[in-house]
């Protein structure tokens, strides 16, 4: 027998869901064992043929606020031509959004073209880990955001993280506690968005 209490419970907790500001992302976070089991389930993900088309990369601590500082220095270094202004605050949003949280966890899609199974299918399957490791997150208590963003896509920052060329950032996934101030966004019209299929 469905306890529709413990649905209402459940379901309520994603149904306020959304995602912290990244800069006001601290502690405290997962500690070690729990964040082995956020990790494990954002890794039990539909993957059609079993071909884990993705992995995961953990920045924490230290080396978390130095993969910051080294991400930032090189967006400065890659973009010479940016008026300094710019490129400066750039910087520093990059380094902040790196250092903020307790624990970034980078979403690599690793697609092989030539796989037996549908490139594109591999993809989503990158996406629902990173969704999972979110909602997972979520159910355990904690705030958290999707980005991607300059470091997602430039070759010498992937270089950085270990990411292979021919490896793909699907999502760095920032985990921690968020400010209680921040607001919600307006939401899909659910009748705009979702219609019912009638037979004709
Ligand atoms: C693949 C992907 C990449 C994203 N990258 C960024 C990003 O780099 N910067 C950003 O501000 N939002 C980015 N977003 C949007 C946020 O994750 C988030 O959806 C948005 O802030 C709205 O929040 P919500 O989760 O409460 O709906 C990205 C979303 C997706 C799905």
């Amino acid at each position: 027998m469905v306890d529709e209490a413990q649905v209402d419970k459940r379901l309520k907790r994603l149904e306020r869901r959304r995602s912290a500001a990244p800069l006001e992302l601290g502690a405290p976070g997962p500690d070690a064992a729990l964040l082995r089991r956020l990790l494990a389930i954002a890794l039990r993900v539909p993957d059609h043929g079993k071909l884990e088309p993705w992995r995961l990369i953990v920045l924490e601590g230290a080396a978390k606020r130095e993969a910051s500082e080294r991400l930032a220095r090189l967006y400065v270094s890659e973009n010479p031509e940016e008026d300094d202004d710019r490129r400066d605050k750039q910087a520093e949003k990059i380094a902040g959004t790196f250092a903020a949280a307790p624990v970034t966890i980078v979403v690599v899609s690793r697609a092989d073209p030539q796989a037996r199974k549908p490139e594109w299918e591999q993809i989503l399957s990158a996406g629902a880990v990173c969704m999972n490791l979110l909602t997972a997150a979520t159910l355990a208590g904690f705030d958290g955001v999707w980005l991607t963003g300059w470091p997602a896509y430039n070759e010498a920052a992937k270089g950085v993280l270990g990411i292979a060329t021919d490896e793909r950032v699907a999502g760095f996934i920032h985990i921690g506690t968020g400010s209680e101030k921040q607001k919600d966004r307006p939401r899909p019209d659910l009748d705009e968005a979702v219609t019912w299929w009638q037979a004709s």
